[in-house]
């Protein structure tokens, strides 16, 4: 554990420096991590894991990401089985499914949560919300979870790159008096940046608060409006396009993940800051209250059962998929495709 001031509060975090790998590899010496599900995140931890020398094996109902696990290495019948096979096999159970198929399989992968063994998490939603998902975990194994803070491909790309991901950690069930080591222990197994404490009430609320929110679909909403109003006042697709998300990605959000917003702002122009200091707090202003309603929403439990209702229907992955085609069909992302072909390391 290493002390850090957060702009003035102090909080306990963990890194490899504190929490070796080696230390973790003893830690699970003994035990077979069931990477349960290989859609986004479960390539991301169980490839890390195995990179990293852990005993690891892929639970996955057949089909594409069944086919995936196989191109990415993982042998049918030695370490790549159906879901109960895995389960069945594994000692620290990885919940690595969708929310909502979690709560399908649940009947499936509470058979097997004998005495002794580890269940875990990389989103609270199924515990937080266990009355919506029914999801009530037997009281003599552990239930714990690292809940990486960005894209499971990122978080493999990340670690190939010798970087790590930031994920958040907590405790729900502690039946052998080992689970915080065993969650620290996957926390660096899966390639965490560094790791922070929170409970599964807060990372549930929270991930779904920044979802919706700053992360996607409210930075979608404003680059559209944005769009929208240079284009109905006559600025070309090009114009638009690099003046909403061109510019963002390549130029300024790069300076300020580097250094900070002040710095983004102090590397453009006098007037471009004296402009955007002005408006900042009018946008903040206008959008506070459409978040205070997301976060009640989150809170109340709507948003996750609107995810359920939804992310349960035999045909959800045809629907997502034609949502986000409409997205990819729109005029402004259609430019988006021309500009990226564009720049010169494209070409
Ligand atoms: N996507 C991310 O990068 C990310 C980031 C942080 C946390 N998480 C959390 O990690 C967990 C896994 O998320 P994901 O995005 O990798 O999942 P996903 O939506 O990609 O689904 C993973 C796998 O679940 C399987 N699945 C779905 N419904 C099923 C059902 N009814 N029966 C059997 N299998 C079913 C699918 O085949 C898929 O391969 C979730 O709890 C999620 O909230 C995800
Ligand atoms: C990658 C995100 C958005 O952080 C994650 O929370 C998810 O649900 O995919
Ligand atoms: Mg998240
Ligand atoms: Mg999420």
């Amino acid at each position: 554990m290493a002390e850090m001031n957060f702009g003035g509060v102090v909080e306990n975090v963990v890194t490899s420096k504190e929490f070796t790998l080696d230390k973790a590899r003893e830690v699970l010496k003994n035990e077979t991590i069931a990477v349960i599900g290989y859609g986004i995140q479960g390539p991301g931890q169980a490839g890390n894991l195995r990179d990293n020398g852990f005993n690891v094996i892929v639970g996955q109902r057949e089909g594409r990401s069944y086919e995936k696990a196989k191109a990415d290495g993982w042998v049918p019948g030695k370490t790549l089985f159906s879901v109960e096979e895995a389960v069945e096999k594994g000692t620290v159970i990885c919940m690595l499914l969708s929310d909502a198929g979690q709560i399908a399989v649940w009947p499936t992968i509470k058979k097997h949560l004998t005495a002794g063994k580890t269940l875990y998490y990389s989103h609270g939603f199924a515990i937080n919300w266990q009355d919506r998902t029914g999801v009530v975990p037997p009281k003599d194994i552990d239930v714990i979870m690292v809940a990486p803070k960005g894209s499971g491909t990122s978080l493999r790309t990340m670690f190939l790159e010798g970087r790590g991901l930031n994920c958040s950690y907590a405790v729900y069930q502690d039946a052998s008096g080992k689970a915080k080591e065993k969650t620290l222990a996957m926390g660096i197994g899966i390639g965490s940046g560094y790791l922070f404490e929170t409970t599964f009430q807060r990372e549930a609320t929270s991930d779904l608060t920044g979802e919706r929110g700053a992360l996607m679909g409210a930075i979608e909403g404003l680059l559209e409006a944005q769009y929208n109003v240079l284009r109905e006042h006559g600025h070309t697709p090009s114009e638009a396009f690099n003046e909403t998300v061109e510019e963002l990605t390549q130029s300024l959000m790069p300076l300020f993940g580097e250094k900070g917003m002040d710095w983004m702002y102090a590397n453009c122009s006098t007037t471009a800051q004296r402009g955007a200091l002005d408006w900042a707090p009018r946008f903040r202003e206008a959008i506070t209250p459409v978040m205070e309603w997301l976060y009640l929403s989150v809170k109340t439990g709507e948003e996750a059962q609107i995810s359920i209702d939804s992310n349960s229907k035999p045909d959800y992955r045809e629907k997502l998929n034609a949502e986000l085609k409409a997205m990819h069909d729109m005029e402004m992302w259609r430019a988006g495709e021309t500009v990226r072909k564009l720049r010169p390391e494209n070409n």
